[in-house]
Parts: C-alpha cells; structure tokens; sequence
C-alpha cells in the first residue's frame, strides 16, 4: 500500500531556519499540511518532542543518517521519504536556500506542500499545472496550489 495505515498523523519541526520567524516557519508548515488535510480524512498534529511521523529538518549537505545529500544553494531545494517507519515520512528542507513566506527567495509553504506529497505517498507528475510537477513554479501562494491531478493522486491513496 503506497499510503500511511491511518489517518491521524503527527509532526514535529526538529529545527528552524534563521531566514524565517519562527512563527512564519510554524505557519507555512501547517498550511503545507492543511493543503492535502483539506481534500482527505487525513489529520495533522504537532509535537514538540518524541518521535513524530513526520519528522521535519532543515539540513544541508550530508546530513545525518539520510541517504539523501543537499547540494548547495539552489537545485535540490528539499525531500521527504514515502510513508512507513523510521526515515518514512521525514522531510528535509536544504537549509542553503533562502526560506522566505512572500515571493521573494523560495516560499516555504510551496515546497513544502510540495514535499509533503511525497510524505503521503505521493510521486512527481508529468502535468505541468500539478503541485507534484518536478520542478518549482513560484505560484501566488495564497491561490490553491492543488490541482486536478493532484487531488485525484491522494484520493486514489485517501479516498
Ligand atoms: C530529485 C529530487 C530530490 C528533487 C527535489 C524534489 O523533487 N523533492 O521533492 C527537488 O528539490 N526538486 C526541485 C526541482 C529540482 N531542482 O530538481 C524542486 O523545486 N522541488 C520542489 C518543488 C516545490 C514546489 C513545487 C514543485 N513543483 C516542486
Ligand atoms: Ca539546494
Ligand atoms: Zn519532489
């Protein structure tokens, strides 16, 4: 089954980036969640320790036991493991970029929406207007950034 086995997930944010307030950071986080929360019977809760689902860090380069390098500012901008234990579900920002909420620099609440698609089980799309397309498209965050395509993909997993 490419999804989680339950509905009610937890996350925590492991650290934060110095470009963004923390608040800023808290509240791009949530809205990347409630993006996907919004068209499935899926439930975010934040813990501030112990052993989240989704594990969230902003890192660079080697990092840990990740498999997955960072490369320096720009290119790879972050990545999230499919559902399952351990790694499964842990995102990771690349802190060599510029973490902004407005239009400038790259938009946290985009990527990590982005990012978090693949947390649910999600892989890239070929449609260019997805939310799941491979590269980053600086939309106006305020709009809805799912589309048709992205929303039949999490409720083919959700449904
Ligand atoms: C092979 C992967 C590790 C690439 C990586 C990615 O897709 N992470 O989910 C990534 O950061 N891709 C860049 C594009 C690239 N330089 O390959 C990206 O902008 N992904 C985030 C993103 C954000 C918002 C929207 C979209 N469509 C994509
Ligand atoms: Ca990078
Ligand atoms: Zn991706």
């Amino acid at each position: 089954l490419p999804g989680w086995r339950k509905y009610n997930l937890t996350y925590r944010i492991i650290n934060y980036t110095p470009d963004m307030a923390r608040t800023a950071v808290d509240e791009a986080i949530q809205e990347g969640l409630e993006v996907w929360s919004k068209v499935t019977p899926l439930q975010f809760t934040k813990i501030s320790k112990g052993i989240a689902d989704i594990m969230i860090a902003f890192r660079t380069r080697v990092h840990g036991r990740c498999p997955r390098y960072f490369d320096g500012p720009l290119g790879v901008l972050g990545h999230a493991f499919p559902p399952g234990p351990g790694l499964g579900g842990d995102t990771h920002f690349d802190e060599d970029e510029n973490w902004t909420k407005d239009g400038a620099g790259f938009n946290l609440f985009l990527v990590a929406a982005h990012e978090f698609g693949h947390a649910l089980g999600l892989s890239h799309s070929s449609d260019q207007t997805a939310l799941m397309f491979p590269n980053y498209v600086s939309l106006d965050p305020r709009k809805y950034p799912l589309s048709q395509d992205d929303i039949n993909g999490i409720q083919s997993i959700y449904g």
